[in-house]
């Protein structure tokens, strides 16, 4: 509804069996002036678009990230945590070289990463991530090994250690860590905080950076997703913004 200018044609790739609901959200959202829905890759690829926006998970990542940067078509990843695979993030790199490509990574759920992202270049002395949500965004990870997500009465801190374990073993709530990894150039030195907290109802992102021009610090409290609680509702915007400034004459 807010979208300052349509695209010219969006293709959306689905599961098989999951057309129907992709068709009547396009109905519903006027997104673009013309769209199609697929449910196999290849037919998808086969329409030839300027660029690819993943929105679905790691999986995704891993399955058909290669085959979009080698065939030249620039691809926006929003499950950025996938990259915590080393092995992964360099096939995905040598695709894009190869295919004379891009992997793009926009900000997703936090902000601050254009701040990070040149801080990086005067030189960073210290980067901590901070995630803090309601325990319910928690269900369904591996935090509920570590406790008891229904007992929780205070905000409590159940992971503590390096952006890439973050990204890896929370792959739908830490993307974030990744991003702000890859942004400040060490997955293996940012430190990850992650917290269930059951006095909130927001999804909260905390950035603070030491470095040779700026200390900052910048803290997001996300709508979440009404569709899924580990997303806040940034995160699809963020693809949003993305794409339309590849459709605008002026990028911001
Ligand atoms: N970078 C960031 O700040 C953030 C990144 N994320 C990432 O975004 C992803 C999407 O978030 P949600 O929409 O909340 O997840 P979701 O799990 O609610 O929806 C993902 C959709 O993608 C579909 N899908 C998965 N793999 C597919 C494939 N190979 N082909 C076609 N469809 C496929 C699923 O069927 C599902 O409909 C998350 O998995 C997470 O990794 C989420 C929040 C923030
Ligand atoms: O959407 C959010 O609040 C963040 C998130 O899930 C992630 O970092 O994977």
């Amino acid at each position: 509804a807010h979208l300052p200018a349509p695209l010219e044609h969006v293709t959306i790739l689905v599961r098989p069996g999951s057309e129907a609901k992709a068709e009547a959200l396009l109905a519903a959202h006027r997104v673009a002036e013309a769209s199609t829905v697929r449910g196999d890759i290849a037919g998808f690829l086969a329409d030839a678009p300027d660029v690819v926006a993943e929105c679905a998970g790691h999986g995704a990542v891993r399955d058909h990230g290669e085959a979009v940067l080698r065939g030249g078509c620039d691809l926006v990843v929003i499950a950025i945590g996938a990259l915590a695979d080393a092995d992964l993030h360099a096939r995905l790199e040598a695709a894009a070289r190869a295919g004379g490509a891009k992997l793009v990574l926009p900000p997703g759920a936090v902000g601050g990463i254009d701040a990070l992202g040149a801080a990086r270049l005067s030189g960073l002395e210290e980067v901590t991530y901070l995630g803090r949500k309601p325990p319910r965004a928690w269900k369904g990870t591996s935090a509920e090994t570590r406790l008891d997500l229904d007992a929780l009465t205070e905000p409590t801190v159940f992971y503590e250690g390096t952006a890439r374990e973050a990204a890896r073993d929370y792959p739908q709530n830490a993307n974030v860590a990744a991003t702000v990894a890859l942004a400040a150039g060490g997955f293996d030195t940012v430190r990850v905080r992650l917290i269930a907290d059951p006095g909130i109802t927001r999804n909260v992102h905390e950035v603070a950076v030491r470095s040779g021009c700026a200390d900052f610090t910048i803290r997001l409290e996300g709508r979440p997703s009404p569709a899924n609680p580990k997303t806040s509702l940034t995160a699809g915007y963020s693809v949003a913004r993305e794409l339309l400034n590849r459709a605008s004459a002026t990028v911001i």
